[in-house]
């Protein structure tokens, strides 16, 4: 099968430099677009060109907005560790960045595969919200635009918010009212179907390959601070939603929805779906249940078939 084109937007850190992985696998990924986020941006940057180096997967790196719409957020050293995987002491990267901004690379990419290309973002919305805002009609060419992000109501950042949508609840609002084809995966649902328990980890460090060592390395704070603080395994949100965009038959449940995104008061960043169709009309899909051990098989095997 013909591998579809795809860009990762992505605030890297931890998961998501498994998510760039996977994705490399599974699409022809024409590039990796950073937004603030997750850890200090340079790590961001630096964690992205580490990924792209160790896994030698020759794709280019592009820098896009250092802060949200508002530039209200924090970042989350304490889920990801100081450099945002693990605390690993990796050598500096031999590659830089593209020069061209994240923002002109979404718009130029949309030009070049009209029609094909579909986003992973795994992030705040804010570079495909800045995109959008610059050429509205990257939602014409644009195929698919697949977002982890927000939660039905148990905030991982708020009692209410999960951390993409909350920090850049304006990015999220502007990308969900654009037009674009799009599905979400929500943290509840990551948190049922993306947990790697202490068997899967046992297995993965097992595997004892290059691949294998990364995943534990990067991933290292995340699961302590899943176990300490969320009581169970780390949640690999990142990596589901890339797999899931891969093969949407492990998709067993979705549904259409109205969602929009609050941006005021202690309710910032919550997700507001419209469960009963109150509003008449309908903006994205929600991943409700998916096939958990399609996703563990598919992460497994291409740990395992690694270099
Ligand atoms: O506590 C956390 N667990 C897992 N991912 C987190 C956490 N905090 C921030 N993120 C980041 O935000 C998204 C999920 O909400 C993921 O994209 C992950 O990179």
């Amino acid at each position: 099968m013909e591998k579809r084109y795809a860009i990762i937007d992505s605030d890297t850190a931890s998961d998501d430099t498994i998510a760039i992985y996977l994705a490399s696998k599974f699409f022809k990924l024409v590039g990796i677009t950073i937004v603030a986020g997750n850890v200090k941006f340079e790590n961001q940057i630096r964690n992205a060109l580490f990924t792209v180096e160790y896994f030698n997967l020759g794709i280019p790196v592009f820098v896009g907005t250092n802060r949200p719409i508002m530039g209200k957020w924090k970042t989350v050293e304490e889920v990801h560790g100081n450099n945002g995987i693990g605390d690993w002491n990796i050598p500096e990267p031999n590659l830089k960045p593209s020069t061209e901004h994240a923002i002109d690379a979404i718009i130029r990419l949309s030009k070049e595969y009209e029609g094909e290309l579909e986003i992973l973002a795994v992030s705040p919305l804010t570079n495909l919200a800045l995109a959008y805002l610059k050429d509205h009609n990257i939602v014409k060419r644009i195929k698919k635009v697949w977002i982890m992000g927000g939660a039905f109501s148990r905030g991982n950042t708020t009692q209410i918010a999960e951390y993409n949508f909350w920090v850049d609840p304006e990015a999220a609002e502007i990308v969900l009212n654009a037009g674009f084809d799009i599905t979400i995966v929500p943290w509840e649902v990551t948190e049922e179907y993306a947990e790697i328990n202490d068997d899967i980890w046992k297995k993965i460090e097992s595997i004892k390959n290059k691949a294998s060592t990364f995943f534990i390395n990067v991933n290292k704070t995340l699961r302590e601070y899943s176990k300490k603080y969320e009581g169970h395994g780390s949640i690999h949100t990142d990596s589901l939603t890339v797999t899931l965009a891969y093969d949407p038959s492990m998709i067993l449940e979705e549904k259409e929805f109205n969602v929009t995104v609050e941006t005021c008061s202690t309710a910032r960043g919550a997700m507001l779906v419209d469960w009963y169709n109150i509003t008449k009309t309908t903006n994205a899909k929600i991943v409700l249940k998916v096939d958990k051990q399609k996703f563990i098989n598919y992460l497994l095997s291409n740990l395992e078939h690694s270099a």
